[in-house]
């Protein structure tokens, strides 16, 4: 299906003329064509393809087991059903480690269908940004809680929350839209701070758990139809509740980011 028919794609021109204009960005995670039909018919502007695949296909307890080839299948089959919003890809644990692996294992992304690659990480992850911005790899950057880090940072913990920590984590930020990231995910860090750093950048910030003052927002799609095992992080909301389908769920969820009633406080984190 590709381009060929349906609305016009959405470009990373498109998504920064949004973040300047004020209009939110909905963002979810898929990983199959079925659901990546379902978002594209349902006003979703980009589409993730995140390694939490790990976690919600693979039954992991975490995503460091993702390998680069099993996120180029899942944007593969994302790709095919997709119309016209805009794909992200994770770059998995240990893909990225020197530039010349990043630049590898992001081509390997963008073959499969990837609009953007995203990486974990922010000033000591310069070097690989730029490296792949020159080449151009459109890159996200993604700062606070970094999943790929749980075995180093002993668990999922809120990020960010000292005013060093909040000092630093601004200036991390900064460094990644210098370097060349045109967009940037903020997760589990205090709403305050998700406000500060969306103020201070000019690309747009997409946040999951930092509260309703970044650009835009992001959930797992199973987290927030409400069908992932165990109790789910703070930030999410079942969007299953009180709707039939899950169309009419993912479209609440759209209309609530739009609206910027979701995310609540109560998804949010203080300082
Ligand atoms: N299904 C799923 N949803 C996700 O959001 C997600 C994944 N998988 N896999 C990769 C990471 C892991 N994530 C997580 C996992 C747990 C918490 C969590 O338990 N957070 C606590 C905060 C703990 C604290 O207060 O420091 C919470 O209550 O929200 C947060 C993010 C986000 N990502
Ligand atoms: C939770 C989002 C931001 C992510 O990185 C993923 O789904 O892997
Ligand atoms: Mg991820």
């Amino acid at each position: 299906m590709g381009y060929l028919q349906g609305e016009k794609p959405i470009t990373i021109s498109k998504l920064h003329a949004m973040h300047a204009e004020g209009e939110k960005i909905t963002m979810l995670t898929a990983y199959d064509s079925t659901m990546s039909a379902l978002l594209n018919r349902s006003g979703v502007e980009t589409i993730l393809i995140g390694d939490s695949l790990g976690n919600v296909i693979q039954g992991h307890s975490s995503t460091t087991p993702v390998t680069v080839k099993q996120v180029a299948y899942h944007t593969e089959c994302v790709a095919r059903a997709n119309t016209h919003a805009f794909i992200i890809a994770d770059l998995p644990f240990a893909s990225y480690g020197n530039p010349v692996q990043a630049l590898d294992s992001a081509a390997e992304l963008m073959r499969a269908g990837a609009d953007m690659v995203k990486l974990e990480g922010g000033d000591w992850q310069i070097d690989i940004i730029q490296y792949l911005v020159e080449r151009s790899v459109p890159v996200c950057a993604h700062l606070g809680l970094l999943p790929q880090s749980v075995h180093i940072l002993g668990g999922y913990k809120v990020q960010g929350k000292s005013k060093d920590a909040a000092s630093l984590m601004l200036e991390q930020a900064i460094a990644c839209e210098q370097a060349g990231a045109q967009m940037i995910v903020l997760e589990a860090i205090p709403s305050s701070l998700g406000k500060l750093i969306t103020e201070s950048l000019s690309i747009p910030t997409i946040g999951i758990g930092a509260g309703v003052n970044c650009s835009g927002q992001v959930l797992v799609l199973q987290d927030m139809l409400g069908i992932s095992p165990g109790k789910p992080p703070k930030f999410v909301k079942n969007f299953m509740d009180g709707h039939a389908s899950i169309e009419a769920a993912i479209k609440a969820y759209v209309r609530e980011v739009k609206s910027g009633k979701f995310p609540g406080p109560e998804h949010g984190f203080a300082g």
